[in-house]
């Protein structure tokens, strides 16, 4: 059990953690949506408050390297355990250098299906995933080793469908991979072996979904990769090309799908007696095209031909339900949770989010697990499908709502939400819609505060990962904001480097509780910190708590 703090009873009334998603601490304002945008709420917070920095990126929250962004996963992962796991990305990188990929069962599988045989019709291996070196849901590299592998033992013929990034990696760069990688699959496919991008389109246009948001995008994906529909081209240069004449101005993730073909054959449906690897690590847009090819009976839409493949994600996506059965490496066992150790302290617990970023407070925060814990309650606001730069409000008001009746039903002691605005506006490219949705956040806030001082609580404001503090590129050497020939600046729509903010609100503290900053202060500090607002020790895996109790 958790034992009490010697030194503080913990506040009378609930604690209340509250993640702006995507809204890091800018470097320059030019490009900062968090500058440009009115936020009176904010800016007396910071201005009034303790508040201090927290490392949300790199090894800080079990990235790599201290080169890669944050992301939501990790930075769920690492608020709600209290601690720092190697992530997906980290885990798949190590067991390619180590070799143990190779050795485990599900990639011997995937091989001896199609594997050439002796005169038996060999299978073809199918590499889906997001084509780009973004490290948040996939990584090129990955796949560039597992093509090679494949090739050295025996399969001959792979299919590449490559989902277009853009969104963590810059908007228009998606001939920065293809181009290479095609060069580099000509030049491997000698001697009987062929490899080739087969299909592919958007990522935020077929198969990526997530949350059941909008299964339609899933269908979109398995006509595109399984049944080999859409328009056709000869390789995916020309079709990347192609797209973009055109849809012009479209941006990478947002491009519809194509087919590649030959004397209008697609070549690279998929078949009975094919492997199909899954190359994303990161489970929440992983998980609903791979119900699509696990499931039996399957009813999110019509598949029209379900072929018997042999299926394998890069992790598993989802231990609860064990999606799917075969994987390649085996995700981080995140244990002793916050969410647990407050569960079993008897605490009951609220998490709150709209559809976006509902797995994000409630999955990604439990360490990974779909299935409460005792005394939790979940409640999900249905998110627009609509592009969000047309809605940059999101669903702000809406989770406030829910917020401030959970606060006023006097049920909760430990509560939690997400506010999708900062990063999924921030991911559009679009500064002006950005700030709006900054905007919205502010006025969000404005009225939840009352109600946590209504209820004698507390609240830490903080974030998951920067995105609408910066909308510009930066420059690769000066780390300034990049700018075209003409002046202007190039869009950016991915996440940032960058700090984000720790807060903590509420008159029940006012005077009585700081904040420490200390030089390695991040995410994985705030669940000890929660712990000690409840008068508890944090849990002895716990990273240490940022609360100065005066
Ligand atoms: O999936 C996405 O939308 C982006 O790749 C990452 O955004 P998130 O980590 O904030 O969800
Ligand atoms: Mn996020
Ligand atoms: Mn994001």
């Amino acid at each position: 059990m958790l034992q009490k703090h010697p030194a503080f009873a913990g506040v009378q009334g609930p604690v209340v953690v509250i993640v702006l998603d995507g809204y890091g601490i800018p470097k320059h304002d030019v490009g900062s949506a968090i500058d440009a945008a009115r936020k009176p709420t904010l800016d007396r917070l910071l201005a009034e408050c303790p508040n201090i920095r927290l490392r949300a990126h790199g090894t800080a929250v079990g990235m790599p390297s201290d080169d890669d962004m944050g992301n939501s996963e990790v930075g769920h992962n690492a608020i709600g355990a209290g601690q720092v796991y190697a992530q997906g990305a980290a885990l798949v990188a190590n067991a390619i250098a180590a070799g143990t990929i190779w050795e485990g069962s599900a990639w011997q599988e995937i091989v001896a299906a199609t594997r050439a045989g002796d005169g038996g019709k060999a299978g073809v291996l199918h590499f889906i995933g997001l084509f780009s070196d973004g490290n948040v849901h996939s990584h090129i590299d990955h796949l560039k080793a597992m093509v090679l592998r494949a090739r050295d033992e025996g399969v001959r013929t792979v299919r590449i469908h490559a989902l277009l990034d853009g969104r963590d990696v810059p908007e228009t760069s998606a001939l920065e991979y293809v181009v290479p990688f095609e060069a580099f699959l000509r030049d491997i496919s000698t001697g009987g072996f062929d490899a080739r991008i087969a299909s592919g389109g958007g990522r935020q246009t077929i198969t990526m979904d997530r949350y059941d948001a909008n299964w339609p995008m899933v269908a979109r994906g398995w006509r595109t990769h399984v049944l080999g529909e859409g328009p056709q081209f000869a390789n995916a240069v020309e079709a990347v090309n192609g797209l973009r004449a055109r849809h012009p101005g479209t941006i990478d993730q947002d491009l519809p799908e194509f087919i590649i073909a030959e004397d209008g054959k697609p070549i690279g449906t998929i078949e009975d007696g094919d492997s199909v690897v899954f190359y994303n690590f990161r489970g929440d847009r992983a998980i609903e095209i791979t119900r699509a090819f696990v499931e039996t009976s399957f009813s999110e839409f019509d598949r029209v031909r379900h072929p018997k493949v042999t299926y394998a994600g890069m992790l598993q996506y989802d231990g609860d339900l064990q999606l799917p059965k075969r994987f390649l490496v085996a995700p981080p066992a995140i244990k002793n949770t916050s969410g647990e150790w407050f569960s079993k302290m008897g605490l009951t617990q609220f998490a709150c989010s709209e559809t976006q970023k509902f797995g994000h407070v409630t999955y990604f925060w439990n360490g990974n697990r779909s299935n409460k814990f005792d005394g939790e309650t979940w409640q999900e606001v249905p998110s627009d499908v609509v592009p969000f730069e047309q809605r940059p409000w999101m669903k702000a008001a809406e989770i406030t709502d829910a917020m401030i009746a959970a606060l006023q039903s006097g049920q909760y002691k430990v509560l939690r939400c997400n506010y999708a605005n900062g990063d999924m506006v921030g991911h559009t490219g679009n500064f002006r819609a950005a700030t709006m949705a900054i905007e919205a956040v502010d006025l969000a806030l404005a009225r939840l505060l009352p109600a946590i001082d209504a209820a004698g609580g507390v609240a830490l404001i903080t974030a998951d990962h920067g995105n609408a503090d910066e909308m510009f590129e930066l420059d690769k050497k000066t780390r300034q904001p990049a700018q075209n020939p003409d002046g202007s600046y190039k869009a950016k729509t991915a996440h940032t480097l960058n700090p984000v903010p720790l807060i903590l609100y509420g008159k029940a503290a006012a005077g009585k509780l700081k904040l420490r900053q200390t030089d390695t202060a991040g995410l994985s500090n705030i669940a000890a910190t929660v712990a000690n607002l409840l008068g508890l020790e944090k849990h002895e895996t716990w990273d240490d708590s940022l609360l100065d109790i005066g």
